[in-house]
């Protein structure tokens, strides 16, 4: 199976390197400096007792347009901000066999990739890892979680989906294919803007929020209005889930943050408007009041226009 990983950053580069690892005909679909820095240096995974390398196939934009052999799997692993330039880029790879798995939080995506590509080359993904590219650009493991829930959009166990289940699996990653991939993305929606929201407007870890009077009741309340969003758009998220998502952000000194805090405490710009501002328009046409949320999404914009104005 041909596979081309778009953006070897922390989920892709993980995914990516583990599928590699595995022996798995993997390309990295990178931009020049991060070319420059991975011909040099390796794609290296580091963290929890491991260290490893591999040595990544790389192909830049310029270079795919010049190539026509389609791959047979995309996993489409930028951030949001960066996902239309990403969708033009790797728009030559994709091909009438290809499937495209994207590793992105939130839920927009889908309808820009099946704008672009069509609903039936197009996947659901619910990645769970916990990485990070270091100042080093290396790939740092903070859990052992490799995680990538896909499927269908319609839930169909299709031919391709046991391909893709058996390839990902060889490499160890955990790979369910469960019964409805729109509503298990939008179940790590909720969960991602709840643990989102709690840590970005505390500007702490769980464990700082919790640990303060009056903090553990921010996770529940935060989590009740983005299941409310969640349930009224017609994916009620299972009291099991609702308990999993409580557990993490309601646990007494956990050094826990997303990568949305991670982003917002270097200043970097964050998936804002993909989260944040999607979610809470949702819950304005739903008739859903999202006070916390609007919160948090106001921070998060205040937080953007900041570094994005620095920036220009
Ligand atoms: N980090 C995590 O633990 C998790 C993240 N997610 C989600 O996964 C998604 C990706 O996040 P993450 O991996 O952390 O992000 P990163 O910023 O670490 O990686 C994204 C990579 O995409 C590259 N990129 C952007 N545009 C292009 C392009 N046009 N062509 C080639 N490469 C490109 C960037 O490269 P460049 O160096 O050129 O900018 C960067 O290395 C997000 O939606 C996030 O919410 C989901 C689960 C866990
Ligand atoms: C919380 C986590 C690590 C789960 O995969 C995540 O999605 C993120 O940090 O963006």
């Amino acid at each position: 199976m041909k596979i081309l990983v778009v953006g070897a950053g922390a989920t892709g580069g993980y995914f990516g390197a583990l599928l590699a690892r595995a022996g798995e005909d993997v390309t990295f679909l990178v931009r020049p400096a991060r070319a420059a820095a991975l011909r040099e240096r390796g794609l290296r995974v580091v963290g929890r007792d491991e260290e490893w390398t591999v040595e990544p196939r790389l192909v830049t934009a310029d270079e795919l347009r010049e190539s026509s052999e389609p791959y047979d799997l995309v996993l489409m692993s930028v951030k949001s901000t960066g996902l239309d330039r990403a969708i033009e880029d790797v728009a030559p790879a994709v091909g009438p066999d290809t499937a495209v798995i994207p590793l992105l939080n939130g839920l927009a995506h889908i309808d820009a990739l099946n704008a672009r590509f069509g609903a039936p080359a197009v996947l659901g993904g619910v990645a769970k890892v916990v990485t990070t590219l270091d100042d080093s650009g290396d790939i740092r493991r903070l859990a052992p979680l490799a995680h990538l829930a896909f499927g269908e959009q319609d839930g169909t166990v299709s031919a391709r989906v046991e391909r893709i289940r058996k390839v990902l699996e060889g490499a160890g990653i955990d790979a369910p294919v469960p019964a409805d991939v729109l509503t298990a993305m939008w179940h790590k929606w909720v969960f991602i803007t709840t643990f989102g929201a709690l840590t970005s407007l505390m500007r702490g870890t769980v464990g700082d929020v919790y640990d303060a009077p009056g903090g553990p009741a921010l996770g529940p309340a935060l989590l009740d209005e983005a299941a409310a969003v969640a349930a009224a758009a017609g994916h009620p998220v299972p009291e099991k889930e609702r308990a999993a998502t409580l557990a993490v952000v309601s646990a007494p000194g956990s050094p826990m943050v997303p990568s949305l805090y991670r982003d917002l405490t270097a200043g970097r710009p964050t998936e804002v408007e993909h989260l944040f501002g999607d979610l809470t328009s949702r819950a304005r046409s739903l008739g859903v009041p999202t006070p916390l949320l609007d919160l948090a999404t106001l921070h998060l914009r205040v937080h953007q226009r900041r570094v994005t104005t620095a920036g220009a």
